[in-house]
Parts: C-alpha cells; structure tokens; sequence
C-alpha cells in the first residue's frame, strides 16, 4: 500500500473503509472517530483524503474553485479515468460551463412552475394518504416512499408511461458509481443494463412528452441555450437524482417520526414546523451520505496540504451530525433551525430539486397529518446497501388514526 504523498504534513491516516458494508449500513457510530481524528484525514484503503467535520466540509463544499466537480464527484478521477457514463453537465461540472446549465435548469425547475404543480401533486397525496390510513399499517418505503414520487415526477418530466419502474434501479446505479468498484457496484451494474438502455432512450426528444420539464430542456436548445445532445444529458439528471432520492427521503422522513414519536405529536400541535421537516429529517440521517472533490491545485488545510489531484471524500452526514455544530445531533427534533445543514449539499452544486423534495414532503405531512394521531414501528427496518445512499428497503409502521 502506497502512503500517503509526501509533503502532505501530519495527516492523520485511518484504515477504515467507508464503502464496506457495515459502514454503509450503519455510518453513524463510525463517524465520531473520523471527526475526533481531526480536520483533514487519509483513508489509506482508498488512497484519498476524507473530512467530516461542518466546518471543513461546508468550507470545501463552498470552494468550488480549489475543490472541483468537473474531475467527478465520485472516487474515479475524470482526468485519469474514463467515466462509466458521459459526466453529467450539472454534478461533474464546473464554471464557466456550470454556469450555464444550472442557469437552464434553474428556469425550468422554478418557483412558478412548482406552483402550478402544487394542486395535483396535493390531490396525489390525498389520495394516497387516504389509502395509507384505511390500512392502518403500512411500508414507508413500498407503500409511500416508492410511491408517490412515482405519482407525480415521471408526468412532470413528460416521461412515457412504460418502463418507468427502470428509474429507481438506474439511479441506484448512478449513486453506487460514485463509490470504489467494489462489489456494491459490480451487483448494481450486472442488474442495470435494461435500466440503462431505457433511461437513454426515455431521453431522446421523441420520447417526451411536451409540456413537461424534458421537452422544456430541449426547448431551451432550440433557443440556442444548449446544444440537442446537451439537452439529452440534462434530462438524464432529472432521471439520475429526481427520483430514488425523495423515494429515500420520504421513507426516512417517516422513519424518524417513527424512531421519535414525540415529535409526530409536537408536529400536531405546532403544524407551521411542517416546512422544516424534511431539512431536519435529512440532517438527522442524509439520503445522499458523501460525495468527492477533486483538488485543482495543492490546498493547504492548517500545517498540512492536499496535494493537486488528490481525491477528497467529504462526510456530509457526519458533518451533520457534528456536535461542534448542532445541539443533541442525533436527536430528530422538528423544532431545531436546520439551515445551513449539507444534506442538499452546499454553494454552487446545492440540490436543484430542493424545492421539488420540499415540496413532495409538505404535501405528504400535509395530507397525513390530519389524519393520523401517532405513528410507530411495527417492525425491523431493513436497508438497501448503496456506495452514497442511505437507503431503505422497508419500514413497517403502524398508525393510529385521529
Ligand atoms: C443528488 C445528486 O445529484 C445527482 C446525482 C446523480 C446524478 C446527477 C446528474 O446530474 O446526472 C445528479
């Protein structure tokens, strides 16, 4: 095993893997070492610097320049490797190019255009929260989580009806790519390839259906905003981080009120806390876990430096949960102020479906909430092992209705 680069100072190194399956099953216990190890660490086994306290992790996240995205945000280095699918024009890129994406983007996935949204997405979630109460117990994930994104985000897109149940293993795969090639990916991989070859072909012009935001993507390139291949890409992400993420969301959104039932009934009480639920939800356990940056030169961190092209894997989650930021960080508790949190990231590259998520979740806390007096757990919760997910497979739970 190579040590670290020389001339990197008093690094400290940890041989532990993040990307093991233990880890990615339960990261919350090994976080408290990573952090205590100080502010900037070697992961030995993945040759890569790593952070996980809010400070250093928000600062990088910030520094988009020093720390940059167009190299991947994934442990594969763009500038030496082949990526296993063309970067994305959001996530893997960089100003000036970034610029003007997300510029693109930002006009389609805006505030009016959720507001227009907002009356069937709400008639979504009452229908589904009507059918959720009627069974008294129910999966959070297979009952509501892999639900009702499905009822509303494919239509917006403009997606084709068949194929759609494709979304949720592509995005897997996108999301277990960012890890090492270990076997998490090579099992993704070898169920993926239908997936792949549908996301493609949904895509393409002629697969969309106008008036939903991919037609609005290539409306943009015939005004010259893109080019059409550009456009296909920028559809793609839509497919890639619009879904299995507010699928996760919403399970472990309903996971937390279960694991805290208190703060059900304080939501009864105080329903205005209802727009910061998710935010808190995803402080307390972050959908998305890590993501890498790429050093664009060397980066001095203290007495010590990271060295030009050096990979860095930055802990979201334990950032956090770190307790030189947040007061009780394992708690879930609605009434906490959650802004600054990196759960949808941080600076340049902040979630564009933030407001989507939102969203998604206020409609659902809205349609539940006066239906159902407490929520519990009725039973073990199993997760579905992912490189950057914390994902979920199943939370049963069990309703009182008001
Ligand atoms: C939540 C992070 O956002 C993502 C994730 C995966 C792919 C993409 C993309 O832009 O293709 C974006």
């Amino acid at each position: 095993m190579s040590a670290q680069p020389s001339g990197s100072g008093p690094v400290p190194s940890l041989d532990l893997d993040p990307f093991d399956e233990a880890f990615l099953a339960d990261p919350y216990p090994h976080h408290h070492a990573l952090r205590d190890a100080g502010p900037l660490l070697w992961l030995e086994r993945l040759q890569c610097y790593a952070m996980a306290r809010y400070d250093d992790v928000s600062a990088a996240l910030r520094d988009h320049q020093r720390f940059c995205s167009g190299r991947g945000v994934g442990l594969t280095d763009f500038a030496r490797e082949e990526p296993w699918r063309p970067p994305s024009l959001l996530l893997e890129a960089d100003p000036p190019l970034h610029d003007r994406t997300r510029t693109l983007m930002n006009r389609i996935v805006s505030l009016p255009a959720l507001r227009a949204l907002r009356p069937v997405w709400a008639e979504r979630a009452g229908e589904l929260a009507e059918r959720l109460v009627a069974m008294r117990r129910f999966d959070a994930v297979r009952d509501l989580g892999e639900v009702y994104p499905m009822m509303v985000f494919p239509d917006t897109i403009g997606l084709r009806r068949e194929g759609r149940e494709h979304l949720l293993t592509y995005a897997g795969t996108t999301f277990n790519a960012f890890g090492p090639r270990n076997a998490v990916l090579a099992r993704s991989m070898e169920q993926a390839a239908d997936a792949i070859e549908w996301v493609a072909a949904s895509c393409k012009r002629e697969n969309l259906s106008p008036g939903g935001w991919g037609m609005a993507v290539y409306e943009a390139a015939d005004r010259g905003e893109c080019t059409p291949d550009e456009a296909e890409r920028l559809v793609r992400s839509f497919l890639s981080a619009g879904v299995d993420t507010t699928v996760n969301g919403l399970a472990q959104m309903m996971l937390a009120f279960a694991s805290f039932p208190g703060e059900w009934t304080a939501l009864r009480h105080r329903p205005a806390l209802l727009r910061r639920v998710l935010d808190e939800s995803l402080r307390w356990d972050g959908t998305v876990q890590t993501f890498f940056r790429t050093a664009a030169c060397d980066v001095p961190v203290g007495d010590m430096v990271i060295p030009e092209g050096s990979k860095l894997l930055l802990f979201l989650a334990a950032a956090n949960r770190d307790p030189r930021k947040w007061e009780a960080p394992d708690r879930f508790d609605i009434s906490r102020q959650t802004s600054g949190h990196v759960g949808f990231g941080f600076g340049i590259h902040q979630c564009l479906g933030q407001m989507v998520a939102r969203m998604e979740a206020d409609l659902m806390l809205e349609a539940l909430l006066p239906r159902i007096a407490s929520i519990r757990l009725a039973g073990p919760v199993e997760r579905r092992i992912n490189n950057t997910l914390h994902a979920l497979a199943s939370v049963p739970v069990e309703i009182e209705p008001a």
